[in-house]
């Protein structure tokens, strides 16, 4: 499946079920809709919008934001060209109030839409003494709209007043994602800790405050994520050797960080990994599911499904192996712009890794408490399919001896191994190997992010 062609919201219903999972996990609650405790009410929030307005100075300022309807178009292009960026439109707001559009939306309306969003205007500013001009929408997940803003810092006796551009987390309205909000900055927190001079490649968080009732994350501004990377400079066919490699080497600095720090981030993913402006540094983002690894529980939804490693689908205990074998698939889809196992259920995900990676263990094909959905008692593989003529389920008995994919086939057919270099060679040669151990399908055989950092791709 091309990694074009992929729609991360098609995964919604299973990304909900995932994040409810989560949530169970990290703070003890349901998941279900709660507004957070403390927040303020409507009647609150428009009497204090109302009265930022009333009180302001009657001046005006006009601010440059990005055109919200064109958004999601700077996405769906394939190149980038001047007519991929966002256009861009002038609006007039109250000086340092929140904007008068916003003010007048709200009166009418709440503030969060039904599902706990924080209704954002562009040219609103939020934060401690409105430190926070939001200007463009740059995304939106299960836990949070991101927004981007300009934020003012006052001068101090030193330095002059200055601006610099940032992204904000508002998190949803519900006493669950609050707390896993609360739980992310502390992950954050501790990751920068052990990263004072920032050379490890994780999301730097800034601050954070309160806005209506929302949490909000102020972090280090970014570009875009690796899946935009690919589908604009590498639709189907990925990026260079060059550019896969520095990316490897920095998303394998960031899992040791990680693994230091005893930290499972247990969502990797091209969407989840930002970069910078001049496309060569990376950042892994969204700590939003991350956990200490002496606290993980089984659940088969863990990870988004393309991303999640076997032992998570057969209920086998698990650690932070889980990661680098993210770290592979996502490797895979940088340096193909192909997905690799496109599973549309989580059975179907263990088909297509035997197919490539050779049959489970009878030890491992036993040992998760889901594994008896999917082996039967002599290990025999299951597939759950759908016959061709009815389109009725039907259980077909996989016995597979030997993988019927290759990894080596697909990224150096023979014909491409002809033209290649000495040098193109060898370092295709050393993606194939390191891939295949980072996709070994027992975790306790799979690379370490140290011993990744030590391959002779990456050294
Ligand atoms: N610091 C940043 N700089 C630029 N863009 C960002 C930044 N943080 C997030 N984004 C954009 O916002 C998107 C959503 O961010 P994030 O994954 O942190 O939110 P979430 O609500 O936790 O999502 P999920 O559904 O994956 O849990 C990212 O894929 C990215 O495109």
């Amino acid at each position: 499946m091309s990694a074009a062609d992929y729609n991360p919201d098609s995964d919604r219903l299973e990304d909900e079920a995932r994040a409810r999972a989560k949530l169970q996990t990290n703070t003890g609650a349901n998941g279900a809709s709660q507004p957070v405790e403390g927040g303020p009410s409507l009647a609150a929030g428009i009497g204090e919008a109302q009265e930022r307005v009333d009180g302001a100075e009657s001046e005006y300022e006009e601010i440059e934001v990005d055109d919200d309807d064109e958004v999601d178009d700077m996405f769906a292009l394939g190149s980038d060209d001047e007519s991929s960026k966002p256009k861009k439109k002038i609006i007039r707001v109250k000086k340092g109030a929140i904007a008068s559009q916003a003010v007048s939306a709200n009166l009418l309306d709440n503030f969060d839409d039904a599902d706990g969003y924080y209704r954002i205007n562009l040219g609103e500013r939020i934060g401690p003494e409105g430190r926070y001009l939001v200007f463009a929408n740059l995304g939106r997940g299960m836990f949070s709209n991101v927004v981007k803003a300009r934020e003012t810092i006052p001068s101090t006796s030193t330095e002059p007043a200055r601006e610099r551009e940032v992204a904000i987390k508002v998190v949803r309205s519900q006493e669950t994602m609050y707390k896993a909000g609360i739980k992310e900055m502390a992950i954050l927190q501790k990751l920068a800790s052990l990263d004072p001079e920032d050379k490890r490649h994780v999301i730097r968080l800034d601050s954070h405050f309160e806005h209506r009732g929302h949490l909000c994350m102020v972090f280090e501004l970014l570009s875009m994520n690796l899946r935009e990377v690919v589908k604009r400079f590498g639709k189907d066919v990925g990026l260079n050797y060059r550019a896969v490699r520095a990316y490897a080497h920095q998303m394998f600095l960031a899992l040791s960080l990680l693994r230091k720090a005893n930290v499972i981030h247990a969502d990797i993913k091209p969407d989840n990994i930002l970069v910078n402006e001049g496309k060569n540094v990376l950042k892994l983002c969204d700590l939003g599911s991350a956990s200490d690894a002496t606290e993980v529980e089984i659940t088969p939804y863990l990870v988004s499904r393309f991303y999640r490693a076997p032992e998570i689908v057969l209920g086998a205990p698990y650690d932070s192996a889980i990661d680098v074998w993210s770290i592979g698939c996502t490797l895979y889809e940088v340096a193909t712009g192909k997905i690799l196992f496109p599973g549309r259920t989580n059975n179907q995900m263990l088909l297509l890794m035997q197919e490539l990676r050779g049959r489970f263990t009878t030890k491992q094909a036993k040992k998760g408490r889901f594994a008896a959905q999917h082996f039967d008692d002599t290990n025999n593989f299951l597939s759950m399919e759908k016959d061709k003529n009815t389109g009725v389920d039907v259980i077909r008995k996989v016995n597979l001896q030997k993988p019927v994919e290759d990894l080596r086939a697909r990224l150096l057919p023979a014909n491409t191994a002809k033209k290649l270099s000495d040098e193109e060679l060898r370092l295709t040669n050393n993606f194939i190997d390191l891939l295949n151990r980072t996709l070994e399908l027992d975790p306790a055989k799979r690379i370490t992010p140290r011993e990744a950092l030590n391959h002779p791709f990456l050294s």
